[in-house]
C-alpha cells in the first residue's frame, strides 16, 4: 500500500544496530481502540499461562490466549500451545496491521496484563517454530506501558511508550540481538491487551 510505504520511510529505525524496529504510533481512530480493547477483553479464551522456567512449571498472573490459521501447535516458554481459530475481531485486525506491515502472519499471542504489577520479563522471540528473522507485529490497547530493548553483547538499552492502538514492528535480525522486555510498574492500575502476529513455520 503506497500510503504506508510512505509511512514506514518516514518511521525511522529505533534501534542503533543489528536489528529494526519502526514504531507507527497510533494506526486508529481512538474510538475503534477502545471498541477493539473492550471486544479483545470480552471475546478471546484468556487463560493463565503456564511456563516451565528452570525445570518448574509456573503459572502467570498474565493472561494468554493464542489464535491462528489452523489448530497447528507451538512451543513458546517449553510448554506446547493448540492455536484457536481466528476470531472476527482478530481477523480485522489481521488485515490493518498486514497493510501496515506489508506482510503476512498466521498466528497471533495475546497477552492480558491486568494491572501495572503484570509484565514480561527480558527475552527475545527467537523459538524454533518461529520463522527465522520474521517480522513481529506488535499491536496495543489500553493503558500506555514502557517498552524496552536491550543488545544482547553491547546492553545498549532502546526504551519507549507503546500507546492505546499502536503498532510497532519489530523486523530482521532483531530478535537474534536484542532483548525486549514489559517492566512491571507500580504507577499504573488499568489493564492492558498486547497482540504479537508473527509467522510460524509448520
Ligand atoms: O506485551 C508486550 O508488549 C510484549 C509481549 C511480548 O514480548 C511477547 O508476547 O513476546
Ligand atoms: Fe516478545
Amino acid at each position: 500500500m503506497k500510503l504506508f510505504d510512505d509511512e514506514i520511510n518516514k518511521t525511522m529505525n529505533l534501534l542503533p544496530k543489528d536489528g529494526t524496529v519502526h514504531y507507527f504510533g497510533k494506526i486508529v481512530s481512538a474510538d475503534a481502540a477502545d471498541r477493539y480493547f473492550r471486544e479483545l477483553l470480552d471475546t478471546i479464551e484468556w487463560k493463565n499461562d503456564e511456563a516451565v522456567i528452570f525445570g518448574k512449571k509456573i503459572i502467570t498472573k498474565r493472561k494468554v490466549a493464542w489464535y491462528g490459521d489452523s489448530s497447528f501447535s507451538y512451543t513458546y516458554s517449553n510448554t506446547t500451545k493448540t492455536a484457536t481459530p481466528w476470531t472476527k475481531t482478530l481477523l480485522e485486525l489481521k488485515e490493518i496491521v498486514e497493510a501496515g506491515s506489508g506482510e503476512s502472519f498466521n498466528s497471533c499471542l495475546l497477552n492480558l496484563y491486568h494491572t501495572g504489577d503484570e509484565g514480561m520479563a527480558w527475552h527475545s522471540d527467537g523459538e524454533k517454530d518461529l520463522k527465522k528473522d520474521g517480522t513481529i507485529a506488535s499491536v496495543s490497547f489500553g493503558a500506555e506501558r514502557k517498552f524496552s530493548f536491550k543488545h544482547k553483547y553491547s546492553q545498549e538499552k532502546v526504551d519507549l511508550v507503546l500507546e492505546h492502538g499502536s503498532l510497532l514492528l519489530m523486523k530482521d535480525t532483531t530478535q537474534t540481538y536484542w532483548l525486549h522486555r514489559l517492566p512491571p510498574t507500580k504507577k499504573i492500575t488499568e489493564s492492558r491487551v498486547n497482540l504479537t502476529f508473527r509467522v510460524i513455520e509448520y
